[in-house]
């Protein structure tokens, strides 16, 4: 199957300074993907570049197998929304039902109609009287009704309550059931990432921390305790994320695919987000050292 995702050494530079640095990335079809990071760690960028809006300083993306927004039937492929999930103010939520209809080949009406009606959205507001949790919604449903191969989304929970977003979210996952859509999103809410992620990508100083499947990576992370010293000398196949120590014992968060050091006293699996914030820790250790 075509990867949705395809980058090789891919760099954006905006003058001197990368905002995405040798990002090389191999994401397969069918996944919601998580694009994680910090403030400017460049993942608007990432998305903006798979979206066609911006063209890369070096290296190479494949979006669905072919050049980002390289000519109208792959516009049609892709649906993007960016962050703040922009709509057009003066028009009605009906207004844009047509505009989409008027503007994408594949526009499927009815699924467009039925989710409206599903959300409780009235056809004849303006959409510059929605609420923020409303526009998710629209912009949601139309990127949906285009019956795109992939839908990018660039933190589109940021602006929604807890309830909004669950909500946001649960639809977002039957949409994927119901359209096998594969699914590209920025958010900041590690939990809601876990929740509805099968695939992770984590962002920070505009490079790769760590990229795979959420089930591996659950699977392959540790918290190891030892005796302060013990730990020190890591096996080959065990790579240390992050480290903290006190006097007595050493604390490692690490990702191990072969055994772990005999000296370990405990070990336990990460949740996704203790995993997360490990490697974000060990950056921004790094950058400020
Ligand atoms: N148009 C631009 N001109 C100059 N620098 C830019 C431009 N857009 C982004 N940058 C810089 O590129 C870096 C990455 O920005 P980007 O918006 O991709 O980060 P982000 O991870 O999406 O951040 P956030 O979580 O704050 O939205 C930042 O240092 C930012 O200041």
């Amino acid at each position: 199957m075509t990867p949705v995702l395809q980058t090789e050494g891919l760099t954006k530079r905006y003058g001197q300074r990368p905002a995405l640095s040798d990002v090389t990335l191999d994401i397969p079809a069918g996944r919601i993907v998580g694009l994680v990071g910090p403030n400017g760690a460049g993942k608007s960028t990432l998305l903006n570049l798979a979206s066609g809006l911006l063209t890369p300083s070096a290296g190479t993306i494949r979006v669905l197998g072919a050049r980002p927004a390289g000519d109208a039937a792959q516009l049609a492929r892709v649906g993007f929304v960016a962050q703040d999930t922009p709509v057009y103010a003066g028009l009605t939520v009906a207004d844009h039902l047509r505009l989409g209809e008027r503007l994408n080949p594949r526009w499927d009406g009815a699924l467009a109609r039925r989710r409206i009606e599903q959300v409780g959205l009235d056809p004849a507001q303006k959409a510059g009287r929605l609420s923020g949790g409303q526009r998710a919604q629209l912009a949601l449903t139309v990127a949906a009704a285009k019956r795109p191969e992939l839908l990018i989304f660039d933190e589109p929970v940021a602006a929604l309550d807890p309830l909004a977003r669950r909500a946001f979210l649960q639809n977002l996952m039957e949409f994927v059931a119901e359209l096998e859509v594969s699914v590209v999103l920025s958010s900041h809410l590690l939990s809601d990432l876990e929740r509805v992620c099968d695939h992770l990508v984590v962002l920070a100083s505009s490079r790769v921390q760590v990229d795979g499947e959420v089930e591996d990576l659950l699977k392959t992370h540790y918290r190891l305790v030892g005796a302060r010293g013990d730990l020190d000398e890591l096996p080959a196949g065990v790579e240390l994320v992050h480290a903290e120590h006190t006097e007595r014992q050493s604390t490692l968060v690490v990702r191990a695919d072969g055994p772990l050091p005999g000296a370990v006293k405990h070990a336990d699996h990460l949740d996704l987000e203790d995993m997360i914030l490990a490697y974000l820790t060990r950056d921004a250790l790094g950058a400020h050292r």
